[in-house]
């Protein structure tokens, strides 16, 4: 049998750890689509459409850390750049494959299928590409394809960025050579010696002298290639408080005694806030500071910064390449001295817990009886998918036990995005319990994809939070076009099972609706539950209010002198 260019971009697939391929079919793929398919460890996954397939590769990349959306060309790929800019955005090494033209066509004004038409150049879509992925290659020959498909891959797991390739139609099923050994593809770059001294040399320097040094963790701890065991080392060597940007939750455990909360300014939890006013030092590990998590700007740390990227680390005044975040990490829990003075002083500013009052059973349910009963059911096993919107708020309020995991898309935050990233991520970590907290608006752009989870039997509890609109816009400008089409989303489930499956749709207007809704969630397996839980219009986070108060006045900034 011979082997072909798809047959090498199946076992590189496969050889760097991925076990399923999110699809959507077209006439530029599908030889492709059959080589990946003919590999034993290759499972194929359709998706509904390619934003979703996308976003359904967003989201398995969170759990396997790399991942492959395989679409048609021009049509599929232009919506697959959307859940690729989410991959760009996030730090997820995605790779983006997409069927192309017949390699007789280029050059020959011949006008084609999917494409613009103008019978041109087809590279628009390889161009476009190159925008958002760290490596973008089109195959034009047979002979090119190891070479091509190798840097784009290694690129692609270096920077943890997603990348682009491009298989002509015609390539797929051409002869091709057998890959070499995947440590080629896969070998991290280690840290320089000297590099990676001087910087421990220099930190100790940024600290010493420091009364009151607080770390505060940020999402691209994670997603660096994971040192969160060398985080807490180092934070258990310092004996100091640690708080955590809302993009991260998760990355610390909340049940550390050093955890002091989110750091989110004035709509932040525990005393991070305070502590990161209040610190001398601040030890920034892969931290993000973006409009939306410094509240429009409102809150910045303000003393000078010490911050430890995937591969480099910063100071007031120095900078040190090819110093890889997890070994530096390791490096400075054996140089620190422990100074605990962050957590005597937390101890005075902890606030109490918020109990939340327990609605009865047939009380209207409202936001906080949301938040009560999902906090309930959180467990080590947990992965709790938070949608943009006031979810984003309703999850960052939460505690999450050792072991539970939070998934958020701040920085990109493609409304809808939870829907899709949240089957991706549970067909890759069957052995957990996913639950998606989504807001109406939301989850009408990418419903399509509950009817996989139906399709793969995916069991994936959605609380879809229905307050009849978009809450989270209204906060920050209202307007006509925040009202939305109310739909009966939990006879969607009727429609999704299309006469052969048995996923639940469940209606909660009151709290033991709720209740019991979550139990029935909790015992099925073998499917998605899809619970609408209906709120007041009106009921949303105070968290909520101020944040879109602060990121309004951000966007209403006045053109400088000369911009207008
Ligand atoms: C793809 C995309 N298009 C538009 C937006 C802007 N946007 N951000 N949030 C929203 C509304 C979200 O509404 P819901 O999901 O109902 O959330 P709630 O705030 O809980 O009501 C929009 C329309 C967005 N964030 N992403
Ligand atoms: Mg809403």
């Amino acid at each position: 049998k011979r082997f072909t260019v798809g047959d090498y971009l199946a076992e590189r697939l496969a050889s760097i750890g991925i076990r399923h391929h999110f699809v959507v079919p077209g006439d530029y793929n599908l030889v492709l689509l059959d080589k990946l398919q003919a590999h034993p460890d290759l499972t194929e996954i359709g998706c509904a459409n390619e934003l979703n397939c996308s976003l359904a590769a967003e989201g398995y990349a969170r759990a396997n850390g790399v991942s492959v959306c395989v679409v048609t060309f021009s049509v599929g790929a232009i919506s697959a750049f959307n859940g690729t800019g989410s991959a760009y955005s996030e730090n997820l090494p995605l790779i983006l494959v997409s069927g192309g033209p017949n390699t007789n066509d280029a050059g020959q004004h011949h006008i084609l299928h999917h494409t613009l038409g103008h019978g041109g150049e087809y590279s628009y879509q390889y161009e476009m590409a190159q925008k958002i992925t760290c490596c973008a290659v089109a195959i034009a020959r047979a002979e090119e394809a190891p070479r091509l498909i190798d840097r784009a891959i290694r690129h692609a797991l270096l920077a943890r960025k997603p990348c682009y390739i491009e298989i002509p139609t015609n390539l797929a099923g051409a002869a091709c050579v057998r890959p070499g050994p995947v440590s080629a593809v896969i070998d991290p770059v280690v840290s320089d010696n000297a590099a990676l001294e001087a910087a421990g040399k220099c930190a100790a320097e940024y600290l010493s002298g420091k009364l009151k040094p607080v770390i505060l963790v940020g999402p691209k701890l994670r997603r660096s290639g994971g040192a969160e065991a060398e985080l807490v080392k180092l934070a258990e060597a310092m004996g100091c408080a640690v708080a955590v940007q809302p993009a991260a939750k998760g990355m610390f455990p909340e049940d550390h005694p050093q955890f002091v909360g989110i750091f989110w300014g004035q709509v932040g939890t525990g005393a991070a806030d305070a502590m990161v006013a209040w610190a001398d030092a601040l030890i920034c590990v892969g931290t993000v500071f973006n409009d939306y998590s410094t509240v429009g700007w409102t809150a910045m740390p303000d003393i000078p910064l010490m911050v430890a990227e995937m591969d480099h680390v910063t100071f007031p005044g120095a900078h040190f390449s090819r110093v890889r975040m997890g070994e530096f990490l390791a490096s400075l829990s054996t140089q620190v001295t422990k100074n605990d003075s962050t957590m005597i002083e937390y101890g005075r500013l902890k606030p109490d817990p918020v109990m939340i009052h327990t609605a009865s059973r047939n009380d209207l349910l409202t936001r906080k009886e949301i938040i009560r009963q999902v906090q309930a059911i959180l467990g080590k096993d947990t992965t709790l998918f938070v949608e943009t919107g006031d979810s984003w708020f309703n999850g960052v309020q939460m505690t999450l036990p050792r072991g539970a995991q939070f998934e958020i898309e701040m920085q990109w935050g493609h409304i809808g995005w939870s829907i899709p990233a949240a089957f991706g991520y549970a067909l890759r970590h069957p052995e957990r319990r996913t639950v998606v907290m989504v807001g109406d608006g939301s989850f009408q752009v990418t419903a399509q994809e509950v009817s996989q989870m139906v399709r793969y039997k995916v069991p994936i509890t959605i609380l879809l939070i229905n307050n009849r609109g978009y809450t989270i816009e209204v906060e920050i400008h209202d307007g006509s076009y925040n009202r939305i089409k109310n739909w009966n989303y939990a006879l969607l489930m009727e429609v999704f099972n299309g006469g052969d499956g048995v996923a639940k749709g469940l209606k909660a207007d009151t709290a033991g609706e709720l209740a019991d809704a979550i139990q029935v969630a909790a015992e099925t397996r073998d499917g998605p539950t899809l619970v609408e839980c209906t709120i007041d219009q009106d009921d949303c986070s105070r968290e909520l209010i101020t944040w879109g108060h602060f990121v309004a006045a951000a966007n209403a900034r006045p053109p400088r002198e000369g911009q207008a």
